[in-house]
């Protein structure tokens, strides 16, 4: 791969920390989600990793979402293999066998806050300029079902309806609050937290554990492997839109004006 995207180690415990490493943002590139899915398939390949923390290598940042220039302006191809990479991703991660605990130690917003939101435990540093939540409302296109779906599964029906209507970034606090993400600490204690939770939960059984996991999330996980094409198809469709395309221009725009 051609960025140093992420870093990975396995330690002696068995539990590997991944840390996302794509300035200025770690938006998620089709180059980025690749390396993910990759990353992530060796790790579950190998017997010696129990567990993953997933973490970002960059200040105040977790991950941007979706790279947004990934959805402007480009080919059918394109946005084929780039939403298939989107899927593959979320399948990978959210089906994961592994404990998966994400340590987000910065924003969060939309497809940032799916990968959050797939694993199994969620802690953020407590910091109130941090946000997180599915905002694609705000960008004038839509969360697909199965962001949706794990977004409901764990906030629930309410909360998750009120906050994807109005495309919410909820900060840190409010976050917690909602039970978007399990627990708050100061951001230096928040890897020690994060192996804390990580050996809790691999004091468990893994067989057990494992067929918990599969018993809560195989429905979800099934509804997407069934609708993948039409998925891609809607994608592609929505994408395309000569309007959508406009929202997007108009937001990356509205981002860069931002700094100036
Ligand atoms: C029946 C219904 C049918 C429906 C069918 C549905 C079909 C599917 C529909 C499609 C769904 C698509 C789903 C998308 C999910 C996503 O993830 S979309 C991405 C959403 N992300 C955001 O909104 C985040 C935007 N970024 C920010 O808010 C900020 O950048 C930040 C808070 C992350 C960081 O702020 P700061 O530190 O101040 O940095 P900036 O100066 O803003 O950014 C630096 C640099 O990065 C560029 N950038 C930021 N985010 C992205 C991104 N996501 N993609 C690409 N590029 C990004 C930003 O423009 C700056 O670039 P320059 O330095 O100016 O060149």
């Amino acid at each position: 791969m051609a960025a140093a995207t992420l870093a990975r180690r396995i330690g002696r415990s068995g539990v590997a920390v991944m840390k996302f490493k794509s300035p200025p943002v770690n938006s998620l590139s089709l180059e980025f989600l690749t390396e993910f899915s990759i990353s992530l398939e060796k790790l579950e390949n190998n017997r010696a990793c129990r567990g993953v923390i997933i973490t970002s290598a960059l200040p105040k940042i977790f991950s941007s979402g979706l790279d947004i220039t990934e959805m402007c302006g480009k080919s059918i191809e394109h946005y084929t293999e780039f939403w298939r990479a989107v899927q593959e991703m979320w399948l990978r991660l959210y089906g994961s066998n592994m404990v998966t605990v994400a340590a987000v130690n910065g924003s969060s917003p939309a497809g940032g806050c799916l990968i959050a939101l797939s694993c199994d435990y969620r802690i953020m540093a407590e910091n109130p300029k941090f946000s997180i939540g599915l905002n694609e409302a705000q960008l004038g296109i839509v969360a697909p079902f199965w962001f949706k779906d794990t977004f409901v599964n764990v906030v629930g029906h309410r909360i998750a309806e009120r906050s994807l209507q109005l495309g919410s970034l909820h900060p840190a606090p409010e976050a917690h609050k909602l039970g978007l993400v399990d627990e708050l600490v100061p951001e230096e204690k928040l890897m020690e937290k994060a192996a804390a939770v990580m050996a809790q939960w691999l004091a468990l059984p893994d067989h057990a554990r494992q067929l918990t996991k599969t018993m809560m999330r195989k429905a979800v996980l099934d509804r997407l492997v069934a609708h993948r094409e039409e998925d891609i198809k809607n994608f592609i469709s929505f994408v395309s839109k000569e309007s959508i395309q406009k929202s997007l221009r108009m937001y990356m725009e509205m981002l860069k004006k931002k700094k100036s």
